[in-house]
């Protein structure tokens, strides 16, 4: 599993941060990147030497205090050179081998498939230059993200070198330009790094299928009982049903199941540690997987809440809505009859709607409590008193406590992972 490497650089006063800072850092390249790059460094106090093919018709493209030469001159003026070049043209930087020799080469590249070539890319430009130390990093950023800083959701940079000199020295300017470096391994999880930006939102395939396949059991029950029995039975014909009612009444059963699935893992994991005395012990694949996915799925489920208000709230526009109306008054006037309260189908339905607005009002806070830029401006207290307390009782959250961070505190939290897995993820 990856090891954060920000904990040892966090001090600010840290020597080796401010050494830094004042550097001179080589870009090869002059397109979008390599110019969202050399704006970043130049705000986070670096100074920048690009090297260009064609330095005079792209200068101006770049921040004044950025100087922009040939290739040559600018590796020969710095020790750590970003590649901003794609992998088509690393060939063309082999004129440079001897002025490259004994430097850092960081390689930003990414691919447009995954596993488009046989190695990766990092590994192809490390073959290309024996004598410099490829560094393999920055990829999972964007240049819009390096242009406007990092924000919340995306601020970490993978970073993945055989030396870890060389590794050191990258996650430290990542860290001075506000990102958080995170330690990858060896060189050749650059493929696994590459992959990364390519992957079509991974964490939340197993959740989506889950909710359709839910969906797609209520519904056909929902639709046996509500139009294929009555037609069968008392060949009324409740087809009309199909569009609304029955993906009504489909979709709170869907967010019900899907929020219970929220929890259960985490009982399931709170009696695995129970049963082995440990919180040390690794958990089965399966429950591993599960637990990871509890944001997503718990997201569904209020996903699906949400719509089901919508549908409930618009139920009295139809017009099949209508006409049922009309005909009960109709058929109320035949019976010369004048009122048609009923005391206790009233307080029925007042309860079971106000029940129905809180549940969903109480679905919503978890759900934007787990977001990540509201969860980290919360600390564990608070957190769990928003997660726990609004549905369990306090008793239950006590019992959390006097266990710190054990099982019983793992049962009930919604996002938190059971192991640490990147923010990305
Ligand atoms: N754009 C993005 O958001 C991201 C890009 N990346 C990676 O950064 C790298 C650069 O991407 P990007 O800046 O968008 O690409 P661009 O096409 O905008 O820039 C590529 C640059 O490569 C330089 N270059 C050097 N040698 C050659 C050559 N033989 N043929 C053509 N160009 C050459 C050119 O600069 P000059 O003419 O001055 O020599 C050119 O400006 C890629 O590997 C990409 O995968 C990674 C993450 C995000
Ligand atoms: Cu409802």
């Amino acid at each position: 599993l990856p090891e954060s490497m920000v904990d040892s650089h966090t001090d600010p006063s840290n020597p080796d941060l401010a050494a830094t800072v004042g550097r001179t850092i080589g870009i090869l390249g002059s397109g979008d990147f390599a110019r969202s790059l050399a704006t970043r460094l130049v705000y986070s106090g670096f100074q920048v030497v690009v090297g260009s093919r064609n330095p005079k018709r792209c200068a101006g493209l770049f921040p004044s205090a950025a100087e922009v030469t040939a290739q040559v001159d600018a590796v020969k003026k710095t020790n750590v050179i970003f590649v901003a070049v794609f992998r088509e043209h690393y060939s063309t930087l082999c004129d440079l081998t001897d002025e490259l020799a004994g430097k850092i080469l960081v390689d930003v590249s990414n691919n447009t498939e995954i596993n488009h070539h046989k190695e990766s890319n990092a590994e192809y430009l490390a073959s290309l230059f024996p004598a410099c130390t490829v560094v393999k990093g920055f990829n999972v950023i964007s240049a819009w993200t390096l242009q406007s800083g990092p924000r919340d959701g995306n601020k970490q940079v993978l970073i993945c070198c055989d030396n870890q000199e060389a590794k050191r020295t990258v996650a430290e300017i990542a860290q001075v330009m506000g990102f958080t470096p995170l330690d990858m391994g060896s060189l050749s999880s650059a493929c696994e790094i590459e992959n990364i930006p390519l992957r079509l939102l991974p964490a939340w395939k197993i959740p989506v299928f889950l909710a359709l396949g839910l969906f797609l059991c209520f519904y056909t029950y929902n639709f046996i009982r509500q139009v294929l029995h009555p037609y069968i039975w008392e060949q009324k014909n409740k087809f009309y049903k199909i569009p609304v009612e029955v993906v009504n009444s489909t979709l709170p059963c869907v967010a019900y199941v899907m929020l219970s699935l929220v929890y259960l893992p985490g009982v399931l994991a709170a009696s695995f540690q129970l049963r082995y005395g440990t919180k040390y012990r690794r958990f089965p694949d399966w429950l591993d997987q599960w637990l990871q996915h509890r944001k997503q799925i718990g997201l569904l489920s209020f996903f699906c809440a949400a719509l089901h208000a919508v549908y409930s709230l618009c139920l009295p526009m139809r017009r099949s809505h209508r006409y049922q109306l009309i005909n009960a008054a109709v058929k109320q006037v035949m019976e010369k009859k004048t009122d048609a309260w009923i005391e206790e189908e009233v307080w029925r339905m007042e309860i079971y709607v106000s029940f129905g607005i809180m549940a969903l009002g109480l679905l919503s806070l978890l759900a934007i409590t787990s977001l990540p830029s509201i969860a980290n401006s919360l600390n564990w207290r608070e957190f769990s008193f928003i997660q726990v307390k609004s549905i369990f009782a306090y008793s239950r959250a006590t019992h959390h406590r006097q266990r710190g961070f054990g099982p019983a505190a793992l049962a009930y939290q919604w996002v938190a992972p059971a192991t640490p897995v990147p923010r990305w993820a």
